[in-house]
């Protein structure tokens, strides 16, 4: 039997208010730059697309890299990246600062598409990648660290959420925070378990490996030259080498072991079926 015609979700022209920041606008929509493959093994993911939910900008953003070294663009606000702290196997990522430029113009279109059961969804891109270009951005709800905690209490319910920083990384950029009793912990997250873009559809594949070909990095927005806010940052995500149309985007999660506890406070592990030559044999 052939399979269902493609699927678009989206939810162009619609707005949400369900963040739980209190006086902030909220984006307007992107065009949709993704489509999924429907599958007959696998029902379509219930949760709604949206590509907001970010308080900061207002307007969508679209992303890219300027390698270290080169000019300083001109916007109407200077943007920081800071990596995670992942391997990067790219000089630009190396250096732990770049530039990052919002740009217009389209974002490259990519496919959801069921692989298997243990698996669930991937992404891919339907078109070739050059290094270091703009993939998408982790979207979701925003949340405090407590309120996703308060959320996740069923099994696979954290699968979808993206750490900010932490009071420690904000520090390290030399930016005062609220104290906070853990500052180790993200004072904020992205969860995409109801709400979200693409950038939840994507695989962990550990790295640095060819597997992992994407890097997420943070993105500040600066209003003259504080952060607005450096416990939100953005999550853009970039391709690390070339990548070729048809390839699953994925990139190294960097959980390390203990990241994940059950009620019982013992660690619990996610075994990682990557298959790249460094894969870590778990995911967390
Ligand atoms: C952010 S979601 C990625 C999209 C997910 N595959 C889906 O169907 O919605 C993360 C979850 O995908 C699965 N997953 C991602 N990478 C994996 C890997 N390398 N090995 C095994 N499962 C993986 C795990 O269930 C993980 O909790």
């Amino acid at each position: 039997m052939p399979l269902a015609p493609w699927a678009w979700l989206s939810c162009c022209g619609r707005r949400r208010d369900e963040h739980r920041l209190e006086g902030r606008s909220l984006l307007p929509e992107n065009t949709p730059h993704w489509e999924l493959l429907q599958s007959e093994e696998a029902s379509p993911p219930t949760f709604e697309m949206s590509e907001i939910l970010h308080p900061i900008l207002e307007d969508a953003p679209l992303w890219s890299l300027k390698p270290r070294g080169s000019s300083p663009y001109t916007w109407d606000g200077r943007l920081l990246a800071m990596d995670q702290g992942l391997p990067k196997p790219l000089a630009i990522f190396e250096a732990g600062e770049c530039h990052v430029v919002r740009r217009g113009g389209p974002r490259p279109l990519l496919q959801v598409r069921w692989i298997q059961r243990d698996m669930g969804w991937g992404a891919f891109t339907m078109q070739n990648l050059a290094v270091g270009e703009f993939v998408c951005e982790y979207t979701g709800e925003l949340l405090t660290d407590a309120e996703a905690e308060s959320r996740c209490t069923g099994p696979g319910r954290d699968a979808y959420l993206f750490n900010l920083t932490t009071p420690q990384q904000c520090t390290r950029l030399g930016v005062q925070v609220p104290s906070s009793a853990d500052m180790a912990d993200p004072v904020f997250v992205i969860d995409a378990y109801e709400k979200g873009g693409v950038a939840r559809f994507l695989n962990h594949a550990c790295g640095p490996s060819h597997a992992a070909n994407v890097t997420p990095i943070y993105a500040y927005t600066f209003d003259s030259e504080e952060p607005v806010d450096a416990r939100l940052p953005h999550v853009a995500l970039f391709t690390n080498r070339a990548v070729t149309k048809g390839e699953e985007l994925r990139y190294d999660y960097g959980m390390p072991p203990e990241a994940v506890q059950s009620a019982d406070g013992a660690a619990r592990h996610q075994p990682c079926l990557c298959g790249s030559s460094v894969c870590r044999g778990r995911i967390y």
